[in-house]
């Protein structure tokens, strides 16, 4: 089990993780998913314990590796876990046997135990070719590879991942993905993952956590971020593409919805409705439930098109069969359904 307690961080006045708690059980892949700057980085640092909690405490298997509240945390090299950076800093003098078997020296393991498990986390890692190259006779990819053969060595029980993947082309990308979570099978080891590309989240992780301005928004499955996203930025943050988000305000005896009056009966008198996309329709034909809406994007998606609208700041995204008769720049009517999927405040929490 991993355990995060009430964790807050601070740099001077500023508050870059507010009071964050959440538990995961071994075996666990926890991505951490927000925007840049929102204080994910600084969580993870606090994991691997490069940075000591302003409050709150961290544990690890029931024991506590990090204690704000004491101002006390664990060695870094003495915590059971590993770290593994979006840049891959690997020792240049080193090969990549030697760089996989640094940590083990480090640990003091015996030198034939050390040889078979290079061999292992090196076959693991399918670099075992590239055992007597030198970190600038690899690609960046490669290079990716001998860093986490370097960090699983060890065997630690938590392992920890800040943007492993953002140097990568976009098809490396993908296919380092898989191989993620296949090492996340066969090592079995609890894994926190750091990234702001809510795809990776939402296929890699067993759970996520949200993170916006230093707060965790919403810790849930993937599932859990889709089904009921809990707040309005959830609901925008995560899911291809993401929701719609329609302003509603109360306009005489009924009610403006984006700038139209419609029938409708929202929870309050100014608030949010969300429309999934695939719940919007696009048409040439203005009806009561259209808005008009500038077309600024169309693209073939999974065998469908997502077709996107602008408006006075308000955007909207539809996916639809086939692509709408328009042109880039003229005016399509999204047509929404009878009822939105649910309700947020203006100030972004769930109504219903
Ligand atoms: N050592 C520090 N001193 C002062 N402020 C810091 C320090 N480290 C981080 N911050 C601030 O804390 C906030 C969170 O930073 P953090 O690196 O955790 O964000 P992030 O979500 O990982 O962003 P990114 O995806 O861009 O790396 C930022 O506003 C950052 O400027």
């Amino acid at each position: 089990m991993l355990e995060i307690c009430n964790l807050c961080k601070r740099f001077g006045a500023f508050e870059a993780v507010k009071n964050v708690s959440l538990k995961v059980p071994d075996g666990a892949f926890l991505v951490l998913l927000g925007p840049s700057g929102c204080g994910k980085t600084t969580l993870l640092r606090m994991l691997a314990g490069l940075e000591l909690p302003s409050e709150g405490q961290i544990i690890f298997d029931g024991q506590t590796v990090s204690d704000g509240d004491r101002s006390w945390a664990v060695d870094p090299a003495k915590r059971n876990s590993g770290l593994v950076f979006q840049s891959y800093a690997l020792w240049p003098h080193m090969s990549v046997r030697g760089n996989v078997e640094w940590p083990l020296k480090v640990m003091k393991m015996p030198k034939v135990e050390r040889a078979a498990r290079i061999n292992e986390v090196l076959n693991l890692l399918e670099i075992n070719q590239l055992a007597d190259r030198y970190p600038n006779e690899i690609s960046g990819g490669q290079q990716q590879r001998v860093a986490i053969a370097r960090t699983i060595a060890p065997k630690p029980s938590v392992l920890l991942f800040d943007e492993p993947l953002s140097n990568l082309d976009a098809k490396l990308r993908v296919e380092m993905r898989t191989e993620l979570m296949r090492l996340h099978r066969a090592t079995g080891a609890t894994t926190v993952y750091v990234t702001h590309d809510q795809i990776e989240a939402m296929t890699m992780a067993t759970h996520v956590a949200v993170m916006n301005h230093g707060t965790v928004q919403q810790f849930g499955t993937p599932a859990d971020l889709i089904n009921t996203p809990e707040t309005a930025f959830v609901a925008t943050f995560v899911g291809t593409p993401p929701n719609n988000m329609v302003p509603v305000v109360k306009n005489g005896s009924g009610y403006k919805v984006g700038g139209r009056a419609m029938q409708l009966s929202p929870p309050s008198d100014d608030c949010l409705a969300m429309y999934r996309a695939e719940k919007m329709s696009v048409s040439e034909t203005e009806s009561a439930m259209t808005l008009p809406m500038e077309l600024v994007e169309t693209s073939a998606i999974a065998g469908r098109t997502m077709v996107t609208g602008l408006r006075d700041g308000l955007r909207l995204t539809a996916i639809v069969d086939s692509a709408p008769p328009m042109r880039i720049g003229d005016t399509v009517q999204f047509s929404l359904p009878p009822e939105p999927d649910c309700w947020f405040s203006r100030t972004g929490e769930r109504l219903g």
